[in-house]
């Protein structure tokens, strides 16, 4: 059935049947906007009327059946153990017309998927390892409750004030719980995946690609790697392919940000890569 609604999204989206705008649920919060349509679960932006809040609800999608119920309930319980001023807080958690719902924190701002692609920021070398240092610190406190969030993309990261915050907590799993992987699914998919920190390392590293080749211009239409491609300083290289699981990878998030760290401290290199 859920294959059905894969390939025929306008039925699905007539089973899903999202919230309008300007409906109120439980007679408190008001639905003002969709903000998108996930894997599992329908966002909307809204109000709190007892609190005046801004808030997000998520309801889980009809088509997605038990398995949006679970992710969504999922996510609702790792957001209860996490409280960090960068994680959206959980508010509260409801049925609604047999579908689960949870109301949490707003995070106004911009995902970093939207400051690339619609705001075309360009990250330098150091400007893209900050913004990782800054994700690594709300990183640190998920790892430390045991959590790993097992989906750190572009846009799961919010740029908020000069911070970043970490949304989307769906996937997340505790670190070592079994994790049911099929015989065919691909080596990406366990990396990203692993109930270890090493999986967010590695999501990490391809978050921190992203930035790096927002200021990056072809020469040439001949594919290259990543490596041949972007002017890199060495540390950079070398926490990159560790991160990326090329060379042996880091365990935990501390030897992650020491050697960021270090980079930081570097002296930054001229638009030639020389010193
Ligand atoms: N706490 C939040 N504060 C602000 N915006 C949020 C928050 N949570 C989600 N959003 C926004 O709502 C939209 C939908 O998010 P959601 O996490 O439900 O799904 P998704 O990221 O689109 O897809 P998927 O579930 O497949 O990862 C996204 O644009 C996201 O940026």
């Amino acid at each position: 059935m859920k294959r059905f609604f894969e390939r025929h999204p306008f039925v699905s989206r007539w089973v899903d049947r999202p919230h309008r705008g300007g409906k109120v649920l439980l007679g408190r919060y008001e639905i003002i906007e969709e903000l998108g349509m996930g894997s599992y679960g329908i966002a909307y932006k809204g109000r709190d009327h007892l609190t005046g809040r801004l808030v997000v609800i998520k309801q889980a999608r009809r088509t997605k059946g038990e398995d949006g119920r679970r992710l969504l309930q999922r996510e609702a319980d790792v957001l209860a153990h996490l409280r960090h001023p960068q994680i959206p807080r959980l508010y509260d958690r409801f049925v609604e017309r047999g579908q689960p719902h949870l109301v949490m924190e707003y995070i106004d701002g911009e995902t970093v998927e939207d400051q690339i692609f619609k705001l075309e920021a360009k990250y330098t070398e150091q400007e893209a390892f900050r913004l990782l240092k800054k994700v690594l610190e709300v990183v640190r406190h998920v790892h430390a409750f045991g959590i790993v969030h097992r989906d750190l993309r572009i846009s799961n990261i919010i740029w908020r004030d000069g911070t970043a915050a970490i949304i989307d907590f769906g996937l997340a799993c505790r670190i070592g719980e079994p994790v049911d992987f099929r015989d065919d699914d691909p080596l990406e998919k366990r990396l990203r995946r692993e109930p270890h920190p090493r999986s967010d390392f590695y999501a990490l590293g391809h978050f921190t690609l992203f930035l790096l080749y927002s200021a990056y211009e072809p020469t040439s239409d001949e594919e290259k790697s990543w490596e041949e491609e972007l002017d890199l300083s060495p540390n950079a290289r070398r926490i990159l392919r560790k991160m990326l699981q090329l060379d042996a990878p880091y365990d935990h998030v501390d030897e992650l940000i020491d050697d960021v760290d270090q980079l930081l401290a570097e002296p930054i290199r001229n638009q030639a890569g020389a010193l």
